[in-house]
């Protein structure tokens, strides 16, 4: 049977959402592990005051690509940027467009979603479900499509603790929810969401659902394989350790944790973290894709692209590690020193939140307004609180996926090409990849230089000598006060400190013994 790289020799692979942080992964891998596929059409949208081809040509030009580039510099030549806007009718594709897509396409990897946890329901709507509707009526269109990948979520049914990797009964009918929507103001569509989503912690999870089952009405026509990742994290190898480059999942709260700014959260420490490296994720898609083309399966096939039944990590496990990493290699201009803690308790994350969060915040918040700066803390807390608080739903549960087919697509690659993609998550060393992992959020989300890091030592020593005299002067203040009020409290402060002139001549005699 042909390798994978053989497999895609000659052929052109459509993909949506290649912009995106998996989407640009895909197409590194795709160029550099096979070299001899044809062309790469990807989706592309306009978007803030750039065209799709400056969009493209930054993309490109990113470090992700340094790889891809050294091994073949003519690379971008394979990228065929398609202008469309996913959420409009017909994709926005133009007619010449189309006819050229559906005459030469053979595989299409659709990856584009919104992942925004607080997304209106109906744009989630538009953009994940009607969207992969449209992008499968076009695929219908395709007299040489041989596989159709779609990516999911190992949560779109997180309102089951156990999950298979099977399409579960959607919470609604996608069309009719779709008709009634559409003719609904946007409030009374606001007013009922709740309602929809129902056990579902929001609009995401609920529409990557819906889309499932869409993608599922059509697997009698079509070669589906469905990827359902958990939680997508920063590269595991490739093209190198630690590459990541946005704030989505627990990225921000790394981050966040390792400036010193977040200092509790609410999660579960002996609760599994189903994190996924970002490069496993995108071999085992690029397997199915081969899997699927050749095999042509007559129902959909569903991965369960998940670690926690593999190789299990805890939250727990990765509040130390993250802490750890984070004083190994500080990340510069620190708030305050890393240390922060999860609790599942919600009274005692409360209070944590007050002294560590808020009440810095205020101070910190007054010296810039009598420095004459403008006060941000505050509104840094309130944005990080809300970005927490949409989080905690995933880091307070556990779930059980069953991942038989990602064991079976792996028993079916030959030697050489478990290599080349590898998706094999038992070789995985937790500790390794959350120090890689920290490294990257420093290193390509806030390009930061590592040559840096001394200086930046040197600031969390500062910090700390400030926490010092902080807190000494607070308890001089705060006895100063009591002792002017109660005869008790001065006794026990000459006591306190009788001690302390004793134990300081204790020491010196004992050194002038000594000597
Ligand atoms: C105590 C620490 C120890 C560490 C151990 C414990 C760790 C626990 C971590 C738990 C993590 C659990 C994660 C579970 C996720 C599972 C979900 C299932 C997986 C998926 O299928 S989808 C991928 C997940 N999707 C997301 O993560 C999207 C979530 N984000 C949002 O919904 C929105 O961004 C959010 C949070 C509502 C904020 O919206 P808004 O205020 O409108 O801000 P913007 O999104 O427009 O961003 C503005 C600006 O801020 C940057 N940003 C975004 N998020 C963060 C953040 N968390 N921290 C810092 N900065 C952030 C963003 O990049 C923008 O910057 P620009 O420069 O572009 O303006
Ligand atoms: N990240 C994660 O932790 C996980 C992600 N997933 C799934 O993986 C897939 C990719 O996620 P990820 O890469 O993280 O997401 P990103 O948000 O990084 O990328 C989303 C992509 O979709 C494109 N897109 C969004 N809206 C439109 C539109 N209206 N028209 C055209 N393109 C659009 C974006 O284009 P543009 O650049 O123009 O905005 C971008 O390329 C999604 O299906 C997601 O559900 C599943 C599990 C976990």
């Amino acid at each position: 049977m042909a390798s994978i790289a053989d497999y895609y020799a000659g052929k052109n692979v459509l993909i949506t959402g290649a912009t995106g942080f998996m989407g640009k992964v895909l197409v590194e891998k795709l160029l550099r592990s096979c070299p001899e596929v044809r062309a790469l059409y990807i989706l592309v949208r306009p978007k803030a005051g750039q065209s799709m081809q400056e969009r493209v040509s930054d993309m490109i030009k990113c470090k992700l690509f340094d790889r891809v580039r050294e091994d073949s510099p003519d690379f971008h030549q394979k990228i065929i940027p398609i202008s469309s806007e996913l959420i409009q009718p017909g994709l926005a594709i133009s007619p010449g467009d189309q006819e050229r897509l559906t005459s030469c396409v053979h595989i299409i990897f659709h990856c584009a979603a919104t992942i925004r946890f607080d997304e209106p329901l109906k744009h989630a709507l538009q953009l994940n479900v009607i969207a992969t509707q449209q992008l499968l009526s076009l695929a219908q269109k395709m007299p040489h499509l041989q596989a159709f990948i779609h990516i999911s979520t190992a949560y779109a049914n997180c309102n089951r603790r156990h999950i298979d990797e099977v399409i579960y009964p959607p919470p609604v009918e996608p069309r009719k929810l779709i008709d009634s929507l559409e003719w609904m103001d946007d409030s009374i569509v606001r007013e009922i969401t709740p309602r929809l989503i129902g056990d579902r912690p929001n609009t995401y999870t609920y529409t990557k659902a819906l889309a499932e089952c869409v993608v599922q009405k059509e697997s009698g026509k079509l070669s589906i394989g469905i990827i359902r990742p958990s939680i997508v994290g920063a590269s595991w190898k490739e093209p190198f350790p630690g590459w990541i480059d946005n704030f989505n999942g627990p990225s921000g709260v790394f981050i966040a944790a390792g400036k010193g700014i977040l200092r509790t959260m609410r999660a579960n420490n002996d609760a599994v973290a189903d994190l996924i490296p970002v490069d496993v994720v995108i071999n085992l898609t690029l397997a199915a894709g081969w899997y699927t083309a050749v095999h042509r399966p007559k129902a959909a096939l569903v991965y369960n692209c998940t670690t926690g039944g593999i190789n299990p990590f805890h939250w727990g496990e990765i509040e130390h590690h993250v802490m750890s990493s984070f004083k190994r290699n500080p990340l510069e201009q620190a708030f305050r020193r890393p240390n922060a803690n999860i609790t599942s308790n919600y009274l005692i994350n409360q209070y944590w939140i007050l002294v560590s969060h808020r009440f810095p915040a205020l101070i910190y918040d007054l010296y810039l307004r009598l420095s004459g700066q403008k006060p941000q803390m505050m509104q840094i807390f309130n944005r990080l609180h809300k970005a927490i608080g949409l989080l905690e739903y995933f880091s307070s549960r556990d779930w059980e996926w069953n991942s038989e087919n990602m064991t079976m697509l792996m028993g079916h690659l030959s030697p050489e090409d478990r290599k080349t993609f590898n998706f094999d998550v038992r070789q995985l060393c937790w500790p390794e990849y959350i120090e890689n992992y920290c490294i990257g959020t420093k290193k390509y989300v806030l390009n930061e230089d590592m040559s840096d890091i001394p200086a930046a030592r040197q600031h969390l020593r500062k910090l700390r000598n400030i926490r010092y005299t902080f807190n000494t002067l607070s308890l001089v203040f705060i006895w100063r006060v009591f002792i002017a009020r109660s005869q008790m409290a001065r006794n026990i402060w000459y006591f306190v400190v009788s001690l302390c002139f004793k134990f300081l001549s204790f020491v010196r005699a004992s050194s002038t013994l000594a000597n």
